[in-house]
Order: C-alpha cells, then sequence, then structure tokens
C-alpha cells in the first residue's frame, strides 16, 4: 500500500505542482492519475519512487516513509516505465531489460535468461532480442519499456502515460496486454494518462485531478461514471464521448442494479440502472448485451 499524506511539492521558481495530497493507494490494484497537462500526474507519480522530494507531508509504502530510504535503492525495487520507452538506443533489447538486474549483482547469463522470459511474458518475440530499439516499432518499443520495468520483479510498477506515443490501434493492444499482466502478476500499478477512456478501462481505482493535484473525484469507474461528483467531472468524463455501440459487461460485479456498459474496445462507457428499462434486443454473446441508446446513457452516466 502506498500512502500520500497531505502532500506538497513547490518547485524552487515557485509552482505548486501538489498541494496538499491524500490518497491511499491499494496493493496489488491499478490506480490511475488522470487530468489535464500540468496538473501534477507526474509529479505525483515521481515523488513515490523519490525522483522528486516532497516539500511537505510524506508518503509511505507498506507503512515505512520513503524519506527515510536511500532513492536508488528505492528505485531499483520499484519498475518504472515512461512515454517513450526511454530505452538505451546503444544496447540490445535483451541488454537493456537485464540491465537493472545486473547493476545488482545478478550474474549475467541469469539475467539474460530472464530477461528472454521478460520478452515472454510482454508477448514479444524471443527473435528481438538481438535487435536495437530503433530496429523496433513504437509499440515493440513499450513493451520492452514494460519488461525493463519488471526486471527486479518489483511489486510496484508506476507508468507514467506509456501509450501515449503509439498509434489508436497498438495502444488497445498495449492496454489489453497490460489488463491480462495484471491479472497474471497482480502488481501494485500507479497509472498516469490524460486520457478518461484509458483510465476506465485499466484503473481498479481512478482519480480525476484538478490543478495542483486536487481530487476531483476518486472510485472504481463505475462510481464516478454513476455520479460525477460535480460539473467538473461529467465534463471531463463526458469529452470525447461519440456515438458507440453500448453492451452490458455482465463479467463486472455490479452493485444492486446498476450494470456497467461497455462499448466494441471494452471501454466502460457508463452505468444503467434497471436492466428492464433501458435495456434492450438479444445477447451478441454470452456476456453482453447490446443496448438501444448509444448517446444518451454514456452522456448522462
Ligand atoms: N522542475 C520543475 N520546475 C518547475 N515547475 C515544474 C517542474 N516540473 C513540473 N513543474 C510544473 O508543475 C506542474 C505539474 O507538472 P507535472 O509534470 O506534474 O504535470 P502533469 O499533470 O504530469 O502534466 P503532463 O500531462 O503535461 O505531463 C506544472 O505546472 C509544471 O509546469
Amino acid at each position: 500500500m502506498i500512502e500520500f499524506q497531505s502532500v506538497s511539492k513547490r518547485f524552487p521558481d515557485g509552482t505548486q505542482a501538489v498541494d496538499d495530497f491524500d490518497l491511499v493507494i491499494p496493493s496489488r490494484k491499478t490506480t490511475v492519475l488522470v487530468g489535464s497537462s500540468g496538473c501534477g500526474k507526474t509529479t505525483l507519480l515521481r515523488m513515490i519512487n523519490r525522483m522528486v522530494d516532497p516539500t511537505g507531508g510524506s508518503i509511505r509504502i507498506d507503512g515505512d516513509d520513503i524519506a527515510g530510504l536511500e532513492p536508488v535503492a528505492l528505485r531499483r525495487r520499484i519498475g518504472y516505465v515512461m512515454q517513450n520507452s526511454g530505452l538505451l538506443p546503444h544496447r540490445r533489447v535483451i541488454d537493456n531489460v537485464a540491465t537493472v538486474p545486473m547493476l545488482e549483482g545478478v550474474p549475467r547469463r541469469v539475467a539474460h535468461a530472464r530477461a528472454l522470459e521478460l520478452l515472454d511474458t510482454v508477448g514479444l518475440d524471443r527473435s528481438l532480442a538481438e535487435r536495437y530499439p530503433n530496429q523496433l516499432s513504437g509499440g515493440q518499443q513499450q513493451r520492452v519499456g514494460v519488461a525493463r520495468g519488471l526486471a527486479m520483479d518489483p511489486n510496484i510498477l508506476l507508468m507514467d502515460e506509456p501509450f501515449g506515443a503509439v498509434d489508436p490501434i497498438v495502444r488497445a493492444d498495449l492496454q489489453q496486454e497490460l489488463l491480462r499482466l495484471q491479472r497474471e502478476l497482480g502488481k501494485t500499478v500507479v497509472f498516469v494518462t490524460h486520457d478518461i477512456d484509458e483510465a476506465f478501462l485499466l484503473g481498479d481505482q481512478v482519480v480525476i485531478l484538478q490543478v495542483g493535484a486536487h481530487i476531483a473525484q476518486q472510485g472504481h469507474p463505475k462510481q464516478i461514471l454513476a455520479n460525477p461528483a460535480n460539473d467538473f467531472v461529467a465534463d471531463f468524463i463526458g469529452a470525447g464521448r461519440g456515438k458507440r455501440r453500448l453492451s452490458v459487461d455482465s463479467s463486472v460485479p455490479s452493485a444492486g442494479d446498476d450494470y456497467l456498459l461497455v462499448d466494441g474496445s471494452g471501454y466502460a462507457a457508463g452505468v444503467v440502472e434497471a436492466p428492464g428499462g433501458v435495456l434492450v434486443g438479444a445477447g451478441s454473446g454470452p456476456k453482453s448485451r447490446s443496448v438501444s441508446n448509444k448517446t444518451d446513457q454514456a452522456g448522462d452516466a
């Protein structure tokens, strides 16, 4: 568990990036920090591994105040995946993945064997191990970035807009891959994005932020979609939602009479209350039923 307690960050030039921020990030779940550019998402993420130190408050990991931990050692046990993968261009894929374990004293042969396993884990063919990053597609580079983030088998994986720079189809693939990985590995993932659809798809807990990292709302996607806390949240989650074919995802546990609506890509799109009232038509599969009104429920939710 990661706990932010009254955390603030004022940069030397006076910018108050984070202002009195409190949050509990549960273990083995995915928490997504989502908000517009400049609201403080990356600063929050980087405070978890001490790439940035707070100017006020404290951060605890499993009860330990990280201010008392050595930053480099802390960073080595927390995976970090960034936009544009951050791979070392002059090193082969296998060496990129094996670098940190080898720095930690893992013998080269063992580190390489583990790196090949990690390529399997992230869905990459082992034949790519000998290539250099610029010989990979953007999506493949991001997968290598995820493999590298997992190399020390960390409990915590920080992901800063990891899929921001790839095209929408590859992005959808990578998102599904992360969902699969998370089902298998159960890491504590903290994921930053400005894309609310991505946040709702990936997050067990979604935290919608405003400038200064003020929390506009936090909760399960279903709770946020069903009850936006204010106009800001309603606007934020409504933005860009076009007309889409929706269906009920009955694999998501429903609370009371609520059902989660998903679109054809599996994105959470809204909540309906009474199945008899708004659902029509036969099912398109064992897990879903079609919904007649494609826009209104998403907009209203
Ligand atoms: N080193 C720094 N010095 C001064 N101000 C900074 C520094 N790093 C970030 N900031 C400012 O802090 C605020 C929060 O920045 P941060 O990068 O955390 O936002 P973000 O939500 O991740 O934005 P984006 O989505 O654009 O990456 C912004 O106003 C930014 O300009």
